[in-house]
């Protein structure tokens, strides 16, 4: 059960990114990838997610195969891949035009993940688990960076992902909501949850103990 990248490698054009490089993610444990502006955060972090190729190697969750040396696999087992991963998004991406819990149950009702009721309760249930449970009914104009930040891992963790990735969770949030921020990024993972976080934010990592550090430079060798 984890997160398994293998002898990847990424170049565009003569720019080579990342060159065969692996790293493992495991369940309870949290990973910060953490470099410079333009050292390859945000693309590991797209292959991971399918928003990117690589060039070669492979991704895997719990032996579901996103790609298998350079291969990518059928659209079902594509599929079953992204269902194990929750997305958290730097700038949220949450709808503006949907209230919060319209927001959460977008991807899940129209994937039939479940019942309505069902994905209602659940949504419920997260979005109190972040401290948010009032603000089902608002939009997102109406609510912090801190509490969009929440409703935008509430959504992520609509699908019960075995990963749920983070793209610069901090980067728009002031001192003492990054703390806070990085408290509940600690309880998901005492869930038994997959933490993959990228960042640039040493403040963070500080926040977050006993988390593993991986640099951007170890991405070439
Ligand atoms: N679609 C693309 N086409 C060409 N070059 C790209 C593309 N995406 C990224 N790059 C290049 O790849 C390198 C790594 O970029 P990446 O966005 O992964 O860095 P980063 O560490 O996430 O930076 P930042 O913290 O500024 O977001 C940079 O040199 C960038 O210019």
């Amino acid at each position: 059960m984890s997160l398994i990248v293998k002898d990847v490698s990424k170049q565009f054009g003569n720019n080579v990114v990342i060159s065969n490089y692996s790293m493992e993610v495991a369940p309870g444990e949290i990973t910060v990838i953490l470099g410079e502006s333009g050292s390859g955060k945000t693309t590991i972090l797209r292959m991971i997610n399918h928003l990117e190729e690589v060039d070669k190697g492979s991704i895997s969750i719990d032996d579901t195969y996103l790609v298998k040396d350079g291969e990518y696999q059928d659209n079902q087992s594509i599929k079953d891949y992204q269902y194990k991963i929750g997305l958290v998004f730097q700038d949220y991406q949450l709808f503006p035009n949907l209230s919060v819990t319209e927001n959460l149950l977008l991807a899940p009702l129209s994937n039939k993940f479940a019942d309505k009721a069902v994905l209602e309760e659940r949504a419920a249930s997260l979005l109190e688990q972040m401290g948010v449970g009032d603000k089902g009914d608002s939009k997102p104009s109406q609510l912090s960076g801190g509490q969009k930040q929440r409703v935008a891992i509430a959504r992520a963790m609509m699908m019960n992902p075995s990963l749920l990735c983070f793209d610069e969770p901090t980067s728009a949030l002031d001192e003492k909501t990054v703390g806070k921020i990085a408290e509940l990024i600690t309880q998901l993972s005492n869930q038994g949850i997959m933490i993959l976080i990228i960042t640039h934010d040493n403040e963070l990592v500080k926040l977050l103990g006993d988390a593993r550090v991986i640099r951007t430079t170890e991405f070439i060798k």
